[in-house]
């Protein structure tokens, strides 16, 4: 049962969020933890943010356990680290999915950047290969994310993997009311679109003290959370690699404008072919495209790249603010400059 959100939990009137001394920023953000290879993830996609001439820079959440060296590079991109506090489950006997996930639910950090209204997250192992900045423009108030599928082995633990049902093609085998309810539309977690705000954060965390750790880890909670929230986006938003075999008649790769390396052996930098379905040709063509942007050197971060501050804000939020400030003229003087993130 979803939980109840509370109201206003989705970033206050932007008059509201402008006149709190916070600007109401936009950015990309993702999630690095360890001192493994996942931060080559992360250039790539600051690197293909930056050839898709997107109007916002990327924030990455990571672990204290990022290693300086990572971070430097990271740096040296045009990102923006921030280091955040993890976040583990409650104790648990749950067998995750990939006994990895357990460091996944340190991404409800990214609820805390309040001074960005509106975020995208995108997992290290994502890849943005045409602008998607139009994202940021959806109505405030829903959680937005790409449907998962149901077909892979990982997913083997569920009913719905036992009778062959999926919600990418919910027609071809029917649910059967024996199971209850047919499974609410469910989310992957690898790219979502959402408004920080500590209220959120506060009920994210309160409710997870209380809730059973799954095998999707923080991919279930957030399913779970944002039930009633949840507007399903195209798929060209989030191309879950395994899509490419279990249901090709949904995918036009054509208008794919990010993908998501997230089948067992598809992640780029560590890509043998090995593994199942990575001798296929659309994959080896992928795997390529992300090599093409990660070893472009004219993608690389120059000091000139940078975003002034004053361009994150659209041109409206720039008037609301400057009238608002007009209006206020004793107050505008006590705002806080917005602390950098
Ligand atoms: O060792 C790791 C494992 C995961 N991640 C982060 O956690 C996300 C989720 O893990 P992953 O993408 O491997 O899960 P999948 O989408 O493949 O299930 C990654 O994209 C990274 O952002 C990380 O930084 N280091
Ligand atoms: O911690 C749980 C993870 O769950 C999700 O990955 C899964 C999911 O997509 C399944 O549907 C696939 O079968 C599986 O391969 C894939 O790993 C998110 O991509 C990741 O960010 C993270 O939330
Ligand atoms: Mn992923």
């Amino acid at each position: 049962m979803a939980p109840e959100v509370p109201s206003g939990a989705f970033g206050g009137s932007k008059v509201g969020a402008l006149t709190s001394g916070y600007n109401s920023k936009r950015g990309y953000v993702t999630f690095l933890a360890g001192n493994g290879d996942y931060w080559k993830g992360v250039v790539g996609l600051a690197k293909g943010l930056r050839k898709v001439n997107s109007a916002y820079p990327l924030v990455v959440a990571m672990l204290p356990d990022v290693p300086e060296e990572h971070r430097e590079i990271l740096r040296s991109q045009g990102c923006i680290c921030r280091e955040i506090v993890p976040i583990y489950p409650p104790e648990n006997q749950v067998q995750f999915a990939m006994a990895y996930y357990v460091i996944n639910y340190s991404k409800l950090r990214i609820w805390e950047f309040e001074e960005y209204s509106k975020m995208v997250y995108l997992d290290a192992d994502i890849q943005v290969f045409e602008n998607i900045d139009n994202l940021f423009d959806m109505p405030d108030g829903y959680f937005y994310a790409v449907m998962d599928c149901f077909c892979e082995k990982t997913w083997s633990h569920t009913p719905q993997y036992k009778i062959g049902y999926c919600q990418q093609c919910p027609d071809k085998v029917q649910w059967s009311s024996e199971l209850g309810l047919p499974p609410a539309l469910y989310f992957n977690a690898g790219m979502f679109v959402f408004e920080p705000s500590k209220l959120t954060f506060d009920s994210l965390i309160e409710t997870l003290r209380i809730t059973a750790p799954t095998p999707f880890a923080e991919q279930d909670f957030l399913n779970m959370y944002f039930q009633k929230m949840y507007k399903p986006i195209p798929l060209v938003y989030n191309l879950v690699l395994a899509m490419l075999w279990r249901h090709p008649e949904n995918v036009d790769l054509d208008k794919v404008k990010v993908v998501h390396y997230c089948a067992a052996g598809s992640k780029p930098w560590r890509y043998t072919g090995k593994e199942a379905n990575m001798q296929r040709e659309d994959i080896k063509v992928l795997v390529q495209k992300w090599w093409d942007v990660y070893d472009d050197e004219s993608l690389d971060f120059k000091a000139e790249d940078s975003i002034p501050e004053a361009e994150t804000l659209s041109d409206l939020q720039q008037i609301t603010a400057n009238s608002l400030l007009a209006a206020i003229p004793t107050a505008a003087a006590f705002i806080p400059t917005p602390s950098a993130a």
